[in-house]
């Protein structure tokens, strides 16, 4: 078996590109907000999900296990309830070798209407004793929003704690979400997706890089599998019109004058994890 999926500490370019535990986090400009890695899996045509979806297995094992340790590196791993819904996925580590040390991170789910089922494995993982509470982020209830309120109270009684941040056209406002998850004790958060997270995260980067205020994003992790979707597969954008991403120093994105560069990756590395290749950026 490789060693890579045997070793009992995260891959050497993980910790090294974020942080490894005898070493301090890296220190950001913004200290009021989590240390924020954006990741997720692709195909080469650049989608995350099948028809209509459908959850695809698009990391090979070694890559898989590469995630899994970086689930166990952070204190917080975010999805938006349409990943909850659809994958009713268990966001642990129990890829990890049973001698290693594994702690999986507190599930955070963005569910402006509070539609997270009540038997999700989350919920249920929970209520066994083998996973930590999942917070479900809400739009702030009124009063008067009597539907809400039942299901806030179903959801606590399942197990989740409610945590209210304002939002737009019910997506939750990124700008004030992480700064009330640091006040509640998240020091690193992993985005995992889905595909709508992945654009309002990209997008918010953008903004905040834009504006030269503090940035939403601070390492972009993607793992990239050599196979092909199609067109029927879910993609990922960056945000909304104009929004636009460059590697910085970029001699291979167009000149000057078409590529507006509102933000700036700079590539830390490159990994090739069995047939899978990760790559991870920063942002300056
Ligand atoms: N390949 C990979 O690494 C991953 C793939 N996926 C795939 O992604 C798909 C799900 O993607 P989506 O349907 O787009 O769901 P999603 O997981 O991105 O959730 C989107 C929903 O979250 C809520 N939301 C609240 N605040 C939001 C905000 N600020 N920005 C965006 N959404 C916000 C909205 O109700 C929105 O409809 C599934 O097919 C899943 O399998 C999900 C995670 C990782
Ligand atoms: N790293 C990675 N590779 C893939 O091929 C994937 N499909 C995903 N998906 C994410 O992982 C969640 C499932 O987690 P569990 O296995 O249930 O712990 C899924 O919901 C996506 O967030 N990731």
């Amino acid at each position: 078996m490789s060693e890579s999926i045997t070793r009992n500490s995260p891959p050497e370019f993980l910790e090294s590109v974020l942080w490894s535990c005898d070493q301090p986090l890296p220190v950001r400009k913004d200290s009021n907000r989590p240390y924020v890695t954006l990741t997720f899996a692709q195909s080469l045509d650049g989608k995350i999900a099948g028809k209509g979806g459908k959850q695809l297995i698009l990391s090979g094992k070694e890559s898989m296990v590469m995630t899994h340790w970086m689930r166990s590196m952070h204190d917080g791993i975010l999805i938006g309830i349409g990943t909850a819904l659809n994958d009713d996925p268990q966001l642990n580590t129990r890829h990890l070798p049973v001698t290693a040390h594994r702690v999986s991170p507190r599930p955070i789910i963005l569910d402006s209407n509070l539609r997270l089922g009540l038997e999700c494995k989350l919920l249920k993982n929970y209520r066994q004793g083998s996973a930590m509470q999942p917070w479900v982020v809400c739009s702030p209830l009124h009063a008067e929003d009597r539907d809400r309120f039942g299901r806030k109270e179903a959801l606590e009684k399942a197990g989740a704690k409610i945590v209210e941040v304002p939002s737009h056209n019910d997506l939750i406002s990124i700008g004030d979400l992480l700064p009330k998850l640091y006040n509640l004790g998240i020091g690193t958060l992993m985005v995992e997706g889905g595909s709508s997270i992945i654009a309002s995260f990209l997008a918010e980067m953008s903004r905040t890089c834009d504006h030269n205020t503090h940035h939403a994003v601070d390492m972009l992790i993607i793992t990239v599998a050599p196979t092909l979707v199609g067109d029927d597969g879910i993609g990922y954008g960056l945000g909304g019109k104009g929004v636009r991403v460059s590697l910085a120093p970029s001699p291979r994105v167009g000149s000057e004058s078409d590529c507006t560069q509102i933000s700036s990756l700079h590539h830390v590395h490159t990994e090739l994890m069995g047939r899978d290749t990760v790559f991870a950026c920063k942002l300056l």
